[in-house]
């Protein structure tokens, strides 16, 4: 199957230096890819590249075969949807307006995308989409009020209100706790089972890609060092050496779990 969004030996510098290196990525309809690896390996860097929000030195991002950089903006982000790593707005926001502004993809999301302004989210609008999130009781109230977790969850109901093709989700699980973990996990797992929507997650929690994720791909250093389906790229002892670290392994219900020990 063709890639929905690729990125073709790509090369990211900044400051004479090479943040991300020759690195080539495909996204295919379905699939749930974990972008893992150490800090400051150049995850957030790819992601953004791949988002249309680095440009690179060489190389090319795709979007359905096509050069990001030859589509029209508000099409671009209506087909990727990028949730930042971190994210303050200029103005103290209500979670409603927020979100209302995500429905209308199309001038300026505050995190560098274009909208065309607060618009009320399809299929029984911002208050049914909030629901899903947990989010019905804190609608009205302003950013600054609201807690880590609260702030992912109406950042990523923001990014979906539109079912973007896309997902580039930067450490969405950071702030959350394990319940809400694994809300998110299961929510972008039937997105892609349904045909609704691909998506790219930067995770730390590689048993969250080991029990979610089809694919895991490993950065280290700006360098794509594995990528493959997730059961065999989490038993490659390479991924040892990309975090430094010694893995004890052990199997649950089919799957791979993984126990860190200092290497
Ligand atoms: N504009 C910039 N100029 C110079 N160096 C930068 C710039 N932006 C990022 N870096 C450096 O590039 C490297 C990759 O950063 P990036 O944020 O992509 O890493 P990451 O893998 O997402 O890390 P983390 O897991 O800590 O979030 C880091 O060493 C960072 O300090």
């Amino acid at each position: 199957m063709s890639a929905l969004l690729a990125a073709e030996s790509v090369t990211v510098r900044r400051g004479g230096r090479a943040l991300v290196e020759a690195a080539s990525l495909s996204l295919r309809a379905g699939e749930v890819l974990a972008l893992v690896g150490p800090n400051g390996a150049g995850k957030s860097t790819l992601l953004r590249t791949l988002a249309g929000l680095e440009t690179p030195a060489s190389g090319t991002v795709r979007l359905e075969g096509r050069p990001l950089a030859g589509w029209p903006v508000p099409a671009r982000v209506r087909r990727i949807g990028y949730l930042p790593q971190s994210f303050t707005p200029h103005w103290d926001l209500t979670a409603r307006a927020l979100i209302g502004l995500g429905a209308g993809r199309g001038a300026v999301l505050p995190w560098g995308g274009t909208a065309s302004g607060p618009a009320d989210a399809p299929d029984g609008g911002i208050d049914a989409l909030a629901a899903g999130f947990d989010l019905a009781d804190r609608l009205d109230r302003p950013w600054s009020t609201l807690s880590g977790g609260e702030r992912g969850r109406a950042l990523l109901a923001a990014v979906l209100a539109t079912e973007p093709p896309v997902l580039l989700a930067d450490e969405p699980a950071a702030a959350l706790d394990i319940a809400q973990q694994l809300r998110l996990m299961r929510r972008l797992r039937a997105r892609a089972d349904a045909g609704r929507g691909a998506a790219i997650v930067v995770l730390h929690d590689l048993n969250l890609a080991a029990r979610w994720c089809d694919r895991v791909a490993v950065l280290r250093a700006g360098r794509l060092v594995l990528d493959g389906e997730s059961g065999p790229v989490l038993r490659d002892p390479a991924l040892d050496a990309a975090f430094g670290v010694r893995f004890r392994r052990t199997a649950e219900a089919g799957r791979v779990m993984l126990w860190p020990e200092e290497g």
